[in-house]
């Protein structure tokens, strides 16, 4: 532990309790659970969605805690099949312990059966998508710099991304309130994340996935980690049940300049997905 802590950049800890639980979690792994966040945490962010991957160094680590630790879980935006086949999870030689919730939860995989459960797209989905074509159409014929911005289909969910557009940040202002209203008026939420606003059927949040995995009292110690604002239900849940139970528990950032507030709320602050896969790693390590 001592290596981590002072040997790696990459990783702090800025409450005793992201010590503790990191401790906790290296003691007594086969009662842990470890949640991740996919898109920037335990993959960096890339300007197309499509070409995000996890870093190599977080997947090794994965490897071994699937060996070792009760439960890990992919807590994702993403829709399931989209995480796994970009993720590889499936392909990991043990998945025995491994789950994914996709779509903030409305999508589940579970790796002990292979079992796949993705609920029929809601009708306001399909409305949502032309009427968005419609307004990127419009608004870019008037304003250079929502050219570029790109719609994502998840099924689920209609995802606008600004990565890509001549300005990313202007295109989010002019966007954002008009999806709001769009978003109101076909019975959806708008999810804001990092150059990207989703409209969904408010389903499920990342909470209410940490919720239903800590009701299990074999758990006796948890860390969620995350990079976004979609991951802040998350650690709340993690708190309250901390507070609650007495047991220890760790929201870990992966910090980034787009959404430098996270950076408040670690009890282990990581530099970006290399200081996710540095702390990962340090669980596994013989000599921590
Ligand atoms: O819950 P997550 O796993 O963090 O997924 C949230 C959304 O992430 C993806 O978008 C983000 O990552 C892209 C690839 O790095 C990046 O281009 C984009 O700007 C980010 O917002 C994904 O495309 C969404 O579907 C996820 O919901």
């Amino acid at each position: 532990m001592d290596g981590m802590t002072s040997g790696s950049d990459l990783v702090s800890f800025p409450t005793d309790e992201g010590r503790a639980t990191t401790e906790a979690i290296i003691d007594d792994p086969s009662n842990a659970l470890i949640c991740l966040d996919f898109d920037g945490t335990l993959a960096p962010i890339v300007a197309d969605p499509q070409d995000a991957r996890p870093d190599p160094e977080a997947m090794a680590a994965l490897e071994r805690l699937l060996t070792r630790v009760g439960q890990v879980a992919i807590v994702t935006g993403r829709p399931v099949d989209v995480a796994l086949q970009l993720g590889g999870f499936a392909m990991l030689p043990d998945t025995s312990r491994l789950r994914v919730f996709g779509q903030y939860g409305a999508e589940t995989w579970n790796g002990a059966t292979g079992h796949i459960h993705v609920p029929a797209q809601p009708p306001a989905i399909g409305e949502a998508k032309l009427q968005i074509e419609r307004m990127l159409a419009d608004l870019s014929a008037q304003n250079p710099a929502l050219r570029g911005t790109a719609i994502e289909d998840k099924g689920l969910a209609i995802g606008v991304h600004t990565r890509r557009a001549a300005d990313p940040a202007e295109a989010l202002v002019e966007l954002t309130p008009r999806l709001d209203t769009l978003a109101d008026r076909l019975g959806l939420i708008t999810e804001p994340g990092r150059n990207v606003v989703e409209l969904r059927a408010g389903h499920s949040d990342k909470g209410d996935v940490v919720a239903k995995l800590l009701d299990d009292p074999s758990i006796g110690a948890a860390a969620f980690c995350g990079d976004d604002l979609g991951d802040i239900s998350a650690f709340a849940v993690l708190i309250k049940w901390r507070r609650r139970t007495g047991r220890r528990a760790a929201c870990v950032v992966s910090a980034s300049d787009e959404v430098p507030s996270l950076r408040e709320r670690a009890d282990v602050l990581c530099e970006g997905p290399s200081g996710i896969a540095a702390w990962l790693t340090s669980l596994t390590s013989t000599d921590s």
